[in-house]
């Protein structure tokens, strides 16, 4: 982009107009006004980017793709980027000298950087969502393993800053390799901004050892942490200590009741559920659960987080399994159980299911998939919780492979091998 004046484009949260960047010299901090109501509020970063259009008919061309970066501009879930498809894109109105000028809007897709335009019809509403979603910006991630890494990595794909917190440098260490891994998959079908996107992406992210800085500056802390009810208590605790009142608590338990993990917290109110899918960069799903004591607004909040995570979401109580678990849960071991009566092979059983259901993977594939281990700890557990329930019946072949260690992929091998020949 050519030499322009600096000026961040931002909506104000009251009437919808843009607010103006201004400086307050006495105090030395950057300000953001609107023109028409009172508000004025202090800008959250010192920093604004160039962003400036001049209205001519070239306007898209002078828009500068690293707008992407810049912290003050909403994004929105709501348009599809004509290129990509992606649903992540920043936008900001044109700036024009001219009287009879439309005014336009303009957006940068987060994820290839296309620029376009379209007319400010659908507006209001766009801000208003964007704006919400906007309350949760700094997110910590606690549990940097399979789970974690995917949460932190799409975090930060979809601008937020991230600090990703394990127990020791080498889960730190193994959960980078794995997010740049994955985001060169994505990358890949980028062409010349995938090697952009993942420094941009990889630049939000912070890895720390250290509760005290997980807690410090986060508006959202997302603990996946080993399924271990006494462990996730202690964490929140520390967590909570941490915390500002206002950052809200949220687990992605798979298995365990939500308001047990956040019972001995001093405000249960701000704590929830936030159930991913493995692999989260590729899942589009995401239940939001609801704890005997969620607050309305964390709860909503909590969905309008998972919209801007570019995830669908569902909501639920908290009951075991939530949704998917519920049935997955009983799902893969009836497959198991059918091929243990001899029924039909588990090769029979994956084909059935992939062709004749539709599902990307078979049952004893995903069951290797989720981990052999990850299996038998969730059913041991709900059987001792739901004696009575036969479809929680423990099971012989999951306790037999997870004696001989065979824990599915992770492993090399489970139902399959998947040792490299
Ligand atoms: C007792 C029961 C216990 C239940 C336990 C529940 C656990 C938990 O609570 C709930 C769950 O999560 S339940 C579990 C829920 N999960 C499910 O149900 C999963 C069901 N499975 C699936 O949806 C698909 O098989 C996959 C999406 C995993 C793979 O897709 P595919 O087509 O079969 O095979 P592909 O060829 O490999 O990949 C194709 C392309 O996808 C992309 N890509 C893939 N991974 C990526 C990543 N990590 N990053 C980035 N990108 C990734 C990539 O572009 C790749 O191309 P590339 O050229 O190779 O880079
Ligand atoms: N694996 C799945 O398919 C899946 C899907 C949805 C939800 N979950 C849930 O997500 C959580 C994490 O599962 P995962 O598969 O990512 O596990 P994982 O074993 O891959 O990772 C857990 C990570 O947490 C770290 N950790 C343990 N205690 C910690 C502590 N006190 N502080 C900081 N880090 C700590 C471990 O070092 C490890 O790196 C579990 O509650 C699980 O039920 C798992």
């Amino acid at each position: 982009m050519g030499v322009l004046d600096a000026v961040g484009i931002q909506f104000c949260n009251e009437c919808n107009n843009m607010l103006y960047p201004r400086e307050d010299k006495v105090n030395r901090v950057l300000l953001y006004q609107c023109r028409n109501c009172e508000l004025n509020v202090e800008a959250e970063r010192p920093c604004i980017y160039v962003n400036k259009l001049i209205s001519t008919l070239n306007e898209v061309k002078q828009i500068n793709t690293d707008v992407v970066m810049d912290p003050t501009l909403p994004t929105t879930s709501h348009i599809n980027c004509p290129q990509c498809n992606a649903n992540q894109a920043v936008f900001f109105q044109s700036y024009s000298t001219r009287k009879d000028a439309k005014m336009n809007l303009f957006y940068v897709c987060k994820i290839c950087r296309y620029k376009w335009t379209c007319s400010k019809s659908m507006n209001s509403r766009l801000i208003a969502v964007s704006l919400r979603s906007l309350k949760v910006q700094n997110v910590s991630v606690v549990g940097s393993g399979l789970m974690g890494a995917g949460i932190a990595q799409v975090a930060a794909q979809t601008g937020h800053n991230v600090v990703l917190n394990d127990l020791n440098d080498a889960a730190l260490g193994k959960a980078q390799k794995g997010i740049e891994k994955s985001l060169g998959r994505v990358a890949k079908k980028m062409g010349d901004e995938g090697a952009k996107f993942i420094e941009d992406t990889m630049s939000r992210i912070t890895f720390t050892t250290s509760v005290e800085e997980t807690a410090a500056n986060a508006d959202l802390v997302v603990e996946a942490i080993v399924e271990n009810l006494a462990v996730k208590q202690k964490l929140f605790a520390d967590l909570e200590a941490g915390a500002s009142a206002k950052c809200i608590l949220a687990t992605n338990t798979s298995s365990l009741p939500v308001s047990a993990i956040g019972a001995n917290l001093k405000d249960t109110t701000r704590f929830g559920g936030l159930h991913f899918f493995n692999p989260v960069p590729m899942m589009k799903l995401l239940e939001v659960i609801k704890a005997n004591d969620t607050s309305d607004e964390v709860f909503q909040a909590m969905l309008d987080w998972g919209k801007a995570m570019n995830k669908t979401t569902v909501k639920c109580i908290d009951t075991p399994g939530f949704i998917v678990n519920r049935l997955l849960v009983p799902y893969l071991m009836e497959a198991i159980r059918l091929v243990e009566r001899g029924h039909a092979t588990k090769e029979d059983v994956d084909i059935a299911m992939k062709l004749g259901a539709g599902h990307p993977m078979g049952p004893l594939q995903l069951a290797d998939y989720v981990g052999l281990d990850t299996c038998k700890f969730i059913l041991d557990g709900w059987h001792q919780e739901y004696p009575d329930e036969p479809l929680f019946n423990p099971v012989e072949t999951l306790n037999k492979l997870n004696e001989e260690g065979k824990i599915g992929m992770k492993s090399g091998e489970g139902f399959y091998s998947y040792k490299k020949k």
